[in-house]
């Protein structure tokens, strides 16, 4: 099916070197004042002490992804990988350190930047009384595609996602959330973008449909050229999809490398012969408690488990 080389009519008058990195990140930190209860301020005050009432959701962030690459960034709830999505999509203007996309920089190049990437994330913003087609049809206007052609390429992705013919045409409010995220979904692989920028773009879907995005996702980078950075807590999709991954903790770096490199270096430094899981890795650069089989048992799960002490920390954190 002929497809209109939407890319390159997005990219008139602006120069990409391919071999250049498609994202330079350096020494970003993002600082918000933390909001307290009215309660909460009015003791402070009382109490005359200058309490620290700042989060650097971003803290000192150094990271280069390639031309092609699809790199996951990993972290708890809170852990600041939002806060380095929109800092990208130029929704945030860093604090410290600058971002550069293709060599275009998100706070002096912002338009440019802005037609450089998409983001998907699951505040999208829809017509929700429209339907899937009529919002997607929408988009394809905005970036002046045929709409014939368009009409063709909405259906084509919408049912590549599993979304089912006779939903296609109807209001977007009857439709699940789930749904509603892989219609957010096909927007941004409709505009087939250079840098794809996907905010957990696979929570709350069931597994045949985060397979079947994960496989759009390769054929983005393989077919279109697209470079793509994930954030996710889903480790199982990490290692199937990321060429490399950056594990964040309150805002900072704690480990980056391939999978397989990091399953390597958390097992030599726990002894052990064999692989251990990303869950494993994951545990291992992040966590503020160790969770045991018990835990497993009383929550039903190591995730479950894992949730419940983030929940916990972050309460702690907040007080
Ligand atoms: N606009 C804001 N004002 C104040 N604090 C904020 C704001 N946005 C984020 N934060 C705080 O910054 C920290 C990082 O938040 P962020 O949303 O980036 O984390 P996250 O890793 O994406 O979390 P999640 O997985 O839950 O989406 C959190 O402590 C959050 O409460």
């Amino acid at each position: 099916m002929a497809i209109p080389d939407l890319t390159a009519m997005l990219l008139k008058n602006i120069t990409i070197d391919p071999t250049s990195d498609a994202v330079v990140i350096d020494g970003v930190s993002k600082i918000f004042k933390k909001s307290r209860p009215l309660w909460g301020r009015l003791r402070k005050k009382s109490q005359g002490k200058d309490q620290k009432n700042e989060i650097r959701a971003v803290d000192d962030i150094t990271l280069t992804v390639k031309h092609r690459e699809i790199v996951g960034i990993l972290g708890a709830n809170g852990s600041g990988k939002s806060t380095l999505i929109r800092i990208l999509s130029t929704l945030l203007i860093p604090d410290e350190g600058t971002v550069s996309i293709f060599g275009y920089d998100v706070v002096k190049d912002e338009s440019t930047v802005q037609r450089l990437i998409n983001r998907v994330s699951v505040e999208a913003s829809f017509f929700k009384k429209l339907s899937p087609m009529e919002n997607l049809l929408y988009a394809a206007r905005l970036y002046n595609m045929n709409g014939n052609e368009a009409r063709k390429r909405i259906r084509e992705i919408l049912t590549r996602l599993g979304i089912k013919p006779d939903r296609i045409d109807a209001p977007l409010e009857n439709m699940s959330r789930g749904m509603q995220q892989k219609v957010a979904i096909a927007r941004a692989f409709l505009t087939s973008p250079i840098l794809l920028l996907l905010d957990e773009p696979t929570t709350g879907l069931d597994p045949r449909s985060k397979i079947d995005v994960q496989n759009f996702v390769n054929e983005l980078r393989d077919v279109h050229d697209a470079t793509i950075l994930i954030t996710t807590h889903d480790m199982d999709e990490a290692e199937a999809l990321c060429d490399r991954v950056a594990i964040i903790d309150k805002g900072r770096i704690v480990a980056s490398g391939r999978t397989e490199e990091l399953k390597r270096a958390v097992a030599a430094l726990h002894g052990k012969a064999e692989l251990v899981s990303m869950n494993e890795v994951f545990m291992h650069y992040t966590a503020t408690h160790l969770i045991t089989e018990e835990d497993v048992e009383r929550y039903g799960s190591w995730e479950k488990a894992f949730e419940v002490y983030e929940a916990q920390r972050e309460e702690e954190e907040n007080n």
